[in-house]
Parts: C-alpha cells; structure tokens; sequence
C-alpha cells in the first residue's frame, strides 16, 4: 500500500503534439521530500499501452519541467522515433532553507543532480538518487516503457547531470548524451560554488561528482557518449570546459564523441537545431544491432578536432575504427567469397560491407555515378560504419578522369571522413580524409591501368599512411566474372581489404 503510494502521480497538464501526447505530472517524492512535477511525452506509438524505450531528459540552471518541452521541438523526434521522453525539475522547491531562493546558480532551479552532504541542503538536495533511484520506477510503473530500456540527455548542469548518472551507474542507461555540459564543475565558477555549498569545502570531495574525474574510474559497458558543444557559448572556457572531459576520457580509453559547433551559443536554439540528431543516437542504442560505440573520439563540425589518441593526432576520426579489424570484405550477390574468405580469413577478426541502396539510374553507363549506401558491420551483425554516395551521374559516363566522393558516417550518422577518387587517367587512386584535416591520412593505389576492373584476373591495392607513405594494408580485387562485375557498385571498390599492423606500432610494441 505505501509502494502505490509512493508511486502514484497526478495529471497536471495534457496537450496533443505530433500524434502524441506532451503532460505533465506532479507527485510527493521520498527523496527530496516535497512535491515534484515532471515531463512525459507520449509518442504515438504508445498512446495504445504499446511500451517503448525512454529517454530521460536533464535541464539546467533556472529551468523548470517546462523549458524543454516548450523551446526544444524534441516531439517531432521523439514522435518519428516511438521514444517516451521525460523531463523533471532541476531541484525541490517551496521548501524556505535560508538561502535557497538567493542565487540563480545555486538552491532552487539549481540542485545540479548530486546528492548534498551539507546540513542545511542533505535532506532535500537529493537530485541524483531522485532522478536515478525514484523516477525510473515511478515511470515504469505509471507509463508505456520498457522496463530497463532507458537512455539519459541533458543540456548544461543537466548534460553534467546526465554523464554523471551513466559514471555512476554503469549499465543502467543504453546510451548518454549532452548538450554545453558544466563538464569539469570542480574546476569552473558555477560548479565551485554549488559543490561548495552542496558537498562542503574540500575539493577531494567533489571529484565522486565531477564527470572529468569519475571518467577515470569507468569500468563499465560502453556509455555511448556524444556531447554537442557551441563554439560561441560564453560560458566555454570558465564554467563548461568540454575538453577537460574528452582529454580525460583520451586518458581513460573511453570514447566520446565531441561536436565543436561553429558558431552556436548557450541557448535553447542550439538544443533545438541538434536535439533530433540526439534523439537518433539514443534510438540506435535502443536497438541492440547498431554499434554507436566508436573506439575513438571525436568529430567536430567546426575546424577543432579533438581525437582521444592525443589532441592533434592527424588520422583521429571514427576511421581509426578500422585499426581493430584485420579485413573488409565487400558481400557480392553471387557468393563466391565464401571460399575465398575461408581460405584467408580463419580466425580474424573481419568487417563485411553490404550495399543497402540502389536507385536512379539502372543503365549500366551511369551506374558507378548513382547513389549508393554501403553498411560495414561487425562479425556479430552490428554495424560499424557507414559509407554514402550521392547521385552524381550524369553527364561524365565516358569521362576517365571522374572525380567522385565517397562520404563515411559513423552508425548514429555522424559524419566521420570521406573517400576520394583522385582525377589520374593512369592509376587508380584513392585519398581517405579525416574531417577536418586538408590532407588526405591514407591513400589507396590502385595498379597502372584505369580499365583493370574489365581485364584482371586479381589485382592488389596498397593503402598507405599518406603522410610517412608506409604500407599500412592492402586490398586484394578478385575478378569474378564480368557478369557479376556488372552487378553491384560494391565491387567496383573492392573485394577483400586486409588492415596490416602499422609498421610503426611493431616497432613501438617491440
Ligand atoms: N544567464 C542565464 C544563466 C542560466 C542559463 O543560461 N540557463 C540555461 C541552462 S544553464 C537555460 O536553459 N536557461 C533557461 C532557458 O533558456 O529557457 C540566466 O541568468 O538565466
């Protein structure tokens, strides 16, 4: 009887929103000993009982339940994606501890997700066990989730909040992401003073509830981690200071994807440019098949490029992915690599690549310039990465120089590096691009005669460090027949890629 208590909430607000339903609701919490309201959306997938994932979603300083859901437009995303999102207060309110309405960084509106351990604050300043302890059973007991299926976001004191939850619960959240996270608060302005208040005046006391620090301790799942940061945020370098946490996840092998954001501020309008992106992220990770795990950081949108294998390291991106696999091998209709991949792949650890979409032009002039969508997935069925083509025909169907561009994403589609094909009647040669590096970080040569697909039993390519020019793989072309030549763009690319250890790291193993 006390459990149904405890558990039950009552309706405050309803409002249709993309064939969903956005409420509000508010409850008596045992943690932080007051009332609470939070957010639920309902997407239309649910509105019948049918359970689906949550995500849950951490606003920050001055906010209420009510900011995301009205400046966000999280609903069309969270409608297209069948994702329930819910959004609680950012502290306890009405509660008169002297001093809690003084300050817009601290006390109300400001309970930064950490459990207090000072007198005045310890009761009711119980953000972290309320949002990780109370709610998740109070939602899964009144709303249409799936119990355990739960991802945590948030913006600000709620981005902190948020990885902070995932640190400090290894496995409870599928997938963690932020927006302008207070990333490193022992060492920031607002951070400082809420801990000071909060956890008292020792700074080694404040490290169980620093993200930059408890990162080093991870020893969990992987978290899946992307944080969005605006490179003209005000609030960077004194109180958010990304990078401090992406060099200490460098420190600790863990990856993050880092999204410098040229140009973007604080606001509420960067939430809702990228908010969708988000709320894709956490839906790949519901879904068992996809690896948003990538084993290296960081993309950036801007110029900045941090990498978790050293900060100006030229070849960081999602490619250095490849790093962990032996051989590529490009699935053709007709099977034939069956044998082959016997004779030469037992016991390594493989990628295949398979072509997902083909559409435009089907004569056969046009088709190395149609769209095309390759997916490299795992032994395991979980895909890794992701290369596009946009249609680019025609016009060029007998022109030898064609200049083409091949576009990799990363399985939450972030956009990690591209492949070009440069413009030499002689040889065929490819340049692989990080993204934000100008120069190419490996070149792919192919033999001297640009129509070899049409007259070689077998050809070798050689991938090379573009910058030392070492031999760093090769990929072994197969002819297998004109007709199944004919077939797919796939294997116009290759047929088998093998990722030799870097003579270089030999070297340093040695
Ligand atoms: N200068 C701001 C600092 C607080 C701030 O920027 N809060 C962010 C989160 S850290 C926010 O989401 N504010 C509410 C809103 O924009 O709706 C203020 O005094 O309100």
């Amino acid at each position: 009887m006390a459990l149904a208590n405890a558990m039950s909430v009552s309706l405050v607000s309803s409002n249709v929103c993309f064939g969903g339903k956005q409420e509000v609701y508010s409850h008596e919490s045992r943690e932080v000993k007051c009332k609470m309201s939070f957010s639920v959306y309902i997407p239309p997938k649910a509105t019948d009982g049918t359970k689906v994932p949550v995500l849950y979603w951490l606003s920050g300083l001055t906010c209420t339940e009510q900011n995301f859901i009205i400046k966000s437009g999280f609903q069309r995303y969270a409608s297209e994606e069948g994702v329930v999102v819910v959004g609680p207060d950012t502290s306890p309110r009405g509660l008169h501890i002297d001093g809690e309405e003084d300050d817009y960084d601290f006390g109300t509106g400001a309970g930064f997700y950490v459990d207090a351990t000072q007198d005045k604050w310890k009761n009711n300043y119980r953000m972290f066990s309320y949002v990780t302890q109370e709610l998740i059973p109070i939602i899964e007991q009144n709303f249409p989730v799936i119990s355990g299926c739960q991802s945590i976001c948030g913006h600000s004191m709620g981005g902190h909040g948020a990885i902070v939850c995932a640190l400090k619960n290894p496995g409870l959240y599928k997938s963690v992401s932020a927006f302008s996270p207070i990333a490193n608060p022992s060492k920031g302005k607002w951070g400082q003073k809420a801990f000071t208040g909060y956890l008292g005046n020792d700074p080694k006391d404040w490290e169980e509830w620093d993200s930059t620090y408890l990162v080093q301790k991870y020893n969990g799942p992987p978290l899946n981690l992307l944080i969005d940061q605006g490179s003209d945020d005000t609030y960077l370098a004194e109180d958010l200071m990304g990078k401090n946490l992406v060099d200490s996840c460098a420190l600790a092998n863990v990856p993050v994807i880092y999204r410098l954001q040229e140009g973007y501020d604080h606001s509420f309008f960067f939430v809702s440019t990228f908010i969708g992106e988000h709320i894709r992220h956490h839906s790949k990770a519901f879904d068992e098949n996809v690896v948003t795990e990538q084993p290296i950081t960081a993309t950036t949108v801007g110029t900045t490029e941090f990498s978790l294998f050293g900060p100006s390291s030229a070849d960081g991106a999602s490619l250095d992915i490849l790093k962990n696999y032996e051989a590529l091998i490009v699935k053709q209709e007709v099977d034939i690599m069956g044998q082959m991949c016997d004779k030469y792949l037992n016991g390594k650890t493989i990628l295949t690549a398979t072509e997902e979409e083909e559409s435009c032009c089907s004569c056969n002039c046009c088709r190395r310039g149609r769209r095309f969508e390759m997916k490299l997935t795992d032994e395991k069925g979980r895909e890794v990465l992701r290369l596009k083509m946009k249609n680019h025909c025609c016009g060029q169907c007998f022109c030898f120089c064609r200049y083409e561009k091949l576009q990799v994403f990363s399985p939450t589609d972030s956009k990690i590096g591209s492949i070009e094909e440069s413009c030499n009647c002689f040889h065929k040669q490819l340049m692989v691009y990080s993204l934000s590096n100008s120069d190419p970080i490996y070149s792919v040569n192919g033999p001297n005669c640009q129509s070899c697909r049409c007259c070689c039993t077998g050809t070798t390519f050689s991938i090379n460090n573009y910058s030392t020019d070492e031999k760093c793989g090769t990929i072994a072309k197969k002819w297998s027949g004109l007709a199944k030549e004919a077939l797919t763009y796939a294997d116009n690319f290759c047929d088998l890629m093998y990722f030799e250890k870097s003579p270089k790291k030999d070297d340093d193993d040695d």
